[in-house]
């Protein structure tokens, strides 16, 4: 495999620090039998550090700086099962994070192997690690089916914690884990323009619902409305991620939305994306409770965006855009939590 050829940092430290040797000899397979006694001792410490080398592979693999994009919209959904149901079950919630993450995990792992087989991903990518061979194509496939697999598992388990209709949580899990594998597998939504949608759809109102309804047990259009400023948010996200590869994404030969509008409308698009939901606080806070306020707090971590884009810095965009979305996500949350009672909007 090509990891064993190429050890990561981690792994040349570990046997630096315990050998007194470079990496060197680790890679090429030279180190003496003077160097490195046979013993089962260090031959545990190799296996060890590879070990650990692998994991930390396949955590970096899941490009995990995305997944306040997934829980931000499960911690809401509980939280209006909580505010306007009247209770939440803890069981529950760590079940269906647990779910949701572990489905966007494993998108995360199909963008990276079909980007990867159809030659979008590149030295310059984001996303190298099948360009970098931190982990071979075979390996990312088998984890992305792990990761479906045991998404699986845990929606079989909310069906006997919840008491959601089997249909219905089929429903909304299936139509979460087909997004997740068609935004690149199959049709490839991604590279017809259609991610935006997917994305505006899967980590908005369905995520949103299916934390709401696994805890209250029934579906309900309420969820779909609290999710949009959220949605809008993350779709920011994304939509500075293809505005800084619209040119490699143009070469590669596919067509986002970022490309059909080019980089004007695109800058247009990141502010409506980025500071709508700020309209939409506003008037929640002046129309029904004040707590709707609090993602207000995070409007000084939006207006630096702005300007980034504006001067197309486009670079650390979308990581930025990921932590203003966890912690707008987060006081929105709080907000709901700490509404007085009968002071939200509901149906
Ligand atoms: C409702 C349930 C049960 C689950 C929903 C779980 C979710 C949120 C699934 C969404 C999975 C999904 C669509 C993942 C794709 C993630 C994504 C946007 C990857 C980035 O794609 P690129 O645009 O290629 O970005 P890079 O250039 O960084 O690779
Ligand atoms: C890797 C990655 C990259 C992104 O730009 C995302 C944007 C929105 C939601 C999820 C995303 C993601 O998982």
């Amino acid at each position: 495999m090509a990891k064993e050829l190429k050890p990561g940092r981690a792994e040349t430290f570990v046997l630096a620090g315990s050998n007194g040797h470079n990496g060197r000899e680790w890679q090429t397979g030279l180190s003496s039998p003077a160097h490195h006694p046979p013993g089962a001792a260090s031959r545990m410490a190799r296996v060890a550090s590879d070990v650990r080398h692998k994991c930390a592979s396949y955590v970096i693999a899941l490009r995990p700086w995305s997944f306040s994009a997934s829980l931000t919209p499960v911690a809401l959904g509980s939280a209006l099962a909580y505010k306007l149901g009247g209770s939440v079950d803890l069981v529950i919630l760590m079940v269906c994070a647990v779910t949701v993450l572990v489905v966007h995990g494993a998108g995360n792992l199909v963008n990276t192997y079909y980007d990867f087989s159809k030659g979008i991903d590149h030295k310059k990518s984001d996303d190298r690690t099948l360009v970098d061979e931190i982990l071979a194509p075979q390996d990312v496939v088998m984890f992305g089916a792990l990761l479906y697999s045991l998404g699986c598992l845990c929606a079989t388990l909310l069906f006997f914690l919840s008491t959601l209709r089997l249909e219905h949580l089929a429903l909304i899990y299936f139509g979460g884990l087909s997004s997740s594998f068609l935004y690149t597998g199959g049709i490839g939504l991604k590279y017809v323009a259609l991610g935006d949608v997917v994305i505006l759809i899967t980590f908005g109102p369905l995520a949103v619902m299916f934390s709401h309804a696994v805890q209250v047990g029934y579906l309900s259009v309420l969820p779909l409305v609290y999710a949009v400023p959220l949605a809008l948010n993350t779709e920011a996200i994304l939509h500075s991620n293809n505005t800084r590869d619209m040119d490699s994404d143009k070469q590669a030969g596919i067509v986002t939305l970022a490309i059909l509008i080019g980089p004007t409308l695109s800058y247009v698009l990141y502010n409506l994306l980025l500071f709508v939901p700020y309209v939409l606080f506003c008037i929640l806070a002046t129309r029904y409770t004040i707590s709707m306020a609090l993602p207000l707090l995070t409007l000084p971590m939006a207006f630096p965006l702005e300007k980034l884009f504006r001067s197309r810095c486009y670079a650390k965009i979308p990581q930025k855009t990921a932590k203003l979305n966890l912690l707008m996500g987060l006081f929105y949350v709080f907000g709901i939590i700490l509404a007085p009672p009968g002071s939200l909007p509901s149906l």
